[in-house]
């Protein structure tokens, strides 16, 4: 059984017609990208906003229509995978280097959809190691403050040079300390000069959609009504 499939499948439900969607980044929403594509081709009318190049080819290969920022401010849904999920619905994301736009778009939505196959659970957030993505100006320098935080940065490579992110940027994938609170690492990671952004998203998804020890789909919903926009 594809648990991606299954859960990624499961989120297009949550798109209506007349909906501007936030498009994610990744092999499970990869499934939700599919399905939304059959939905057009069937008469659904709606306009997407994909987080990354990669996306915006799919969305282009599925026939989803796109809008961007020029013509919106707001986004209805957006739907997007994770790398780690823990009880209290905060994420890390980034795994695909999409982290910057993925955040700026799930900013954007009244409702932050989360497709998540049943190894993303996690009960700390930690073992998968955070993207953080940094210009490339003083990079060095950028490295040692976030170790000074308590993080152990690496740089991301690809065929042995820098990964380059959509945005032209780098990104260091880092150990994040044992006893870190997810909302305040991810507020101070920010506050250093050359950070972009973090693939912290706390306080930010309303629904996990994930499967059940049956393997069947089920929702994990926001308790706290706190989220930041
Ligand atoms: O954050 C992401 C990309 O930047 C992805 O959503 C995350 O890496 C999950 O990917 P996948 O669904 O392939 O496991």
């Amino acid at each position: 059984m594809n648990e991606k499939k299954l859960v990624g499948e499961k989120a297009a439900e949550f798109v209506k017609d007349g909906m501007i969607v936030g498009l994610g980044t990744g092999s499970t929403v990869y499934y939700t990208l599919e399905k939304i594509g059959q939905m057009v081709k069937e008469g659904l009318q709606i306009k997407g906003i994909p987080t990354s190049m990669a996306t915006e080819k799919l969305a282009h290969e599925f026939g989803i229509p796109l809008t961007s920022f020029k013509e919106v401010t707001y986004l209805d849904v957006a739907i997007d995978g994770a790398d780690e999920v823990d009880p209290d619905l905060n994420l890390i994301k980034g795994g695909g280097g999409a982290l910057l736009r993925e955040k700026i778009i799930a900013a954007a939505a009244n409702t932050f959809i989360v497709v998540a196959d049943s190894s993303k659970l996690s009960a700390k957030l930690g073992s998968f190691r955070l993207p953080v993505e940094v210009i490339p100006f003083g990079y060095e320098r950028t490295a040692m403050q976030i170790s000074s935080i308590g993080c152990v940065p690496e740089m991301r490579l690809s065929n042995g040079n820098p990964y380059i992110t959509d945005n032209h940027n780098y990104i260091f994938d880092c150990e994040i300390p044992e006893n870190s609170q997810p909302h305040k690492l991810e507020t101070v990671l920010n506050m250093i000069p050359g950070v972009v952004e973090n693939g912290l998203f706390t306080k930010m998804a309303d629904v996990i959609i994930t499967l059940d020890a049956n393997k069947k789909t089920v929702l994990m919903k926001e308790k706290n009504k706190n989220r930041i926009r």
